[in-house]
């Protein structure tokens, strides 16, 4: 996928100014900033939930979009949860969803109420919701929020896997000991990505 010169304001107060980005098939980017700086901005443009006032964005087919809070509804299971995806994204079965809340330790019964999950174990519905169609592209806005280490051990795991079948992932990341798992590392400063990460 691709952005060209993507500017997006909001109201008078610009946030994107001109952001160019690629990603390659298979390629793990992370992205970077400050609080405020337009990095939730930026996914919600490569996904498609925000238009842009000018550029381009170019996508090959469907993103897979794992929002900072994501559960639908705190009140229904997680087996429900998974049935509604299920029929959203038009696939005969559970089955990659099982398997993906196994790799990530998923232990508590598929019945319980997502809202009675602890935040960590939500935040694994959360991505396995957004990973169970598997799109070509990832789009991660701090996915591992929660996780123990052991978890978040899981997830660089999954994502390596996800990697090696050609599923390209972007993580919105603050956790400086995570960025030597990605193949690039872009920081989002002054509406515009750079490469790297600023240390001044
Ligand atoms: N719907 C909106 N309407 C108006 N302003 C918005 C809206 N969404 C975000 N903003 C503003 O745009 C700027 C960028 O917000 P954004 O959430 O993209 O930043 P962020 O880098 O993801 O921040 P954080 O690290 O705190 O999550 C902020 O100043 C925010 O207040």
């Amino acid at each position: 996928m691709t952005l060209e010169e993507v500017w997006k304001s909001y109201g008078r107060r610009p946030v994107l100014r001109g952001v160019d980005l690629v990603v390659p098939a298979g390629a793990l980017v992370g992205i970077v900033g400050e609080n405020g700086a337009g990095k939730t901005t930026l996914l919600r443009t490569v996904i498609g939930e925000l238009v842009p006032d000018r550029g381009k964005v170019n996508r090959v087919g469907e993103a897979g979009y794992c929002p900072q809070e994501a559960v639908v509804n705190p009140l229904l299971s997680v087996a429900q949860h998974l049935e509604l995806f299920r029929v959203a994204h038009e696939l005969a079965d559970v089955k990659r969803a099982r398997e993906l809340l196994a790799i990530l330790g998923y232990a508590e019964p598929l019945e319980q109420r997502v809202g009675t999950l602890s935040g960590g174990t939500q935040q694994k519905v959360n991505l396995v919701l957004a990973l169970m169609h598997d799109p070509p592209l990832l789009v991660l806005d701090e996915p591992y929020q929660g996780f123990d280490w052991h978890t978040h051990e899981r997830f660089w795991e999954l994502a390596r896997h996800l990697k090696e079948r050609g599923q390209s992932i972007v993580v919105v990341s603050h956790l400086i000991h995570d960025l030597a798992h990605f193949d690039t590392v872009l920081e989002l400063r002054d509406g515009k990505l750079h490469q790297g990460v600023s240390t001044a």
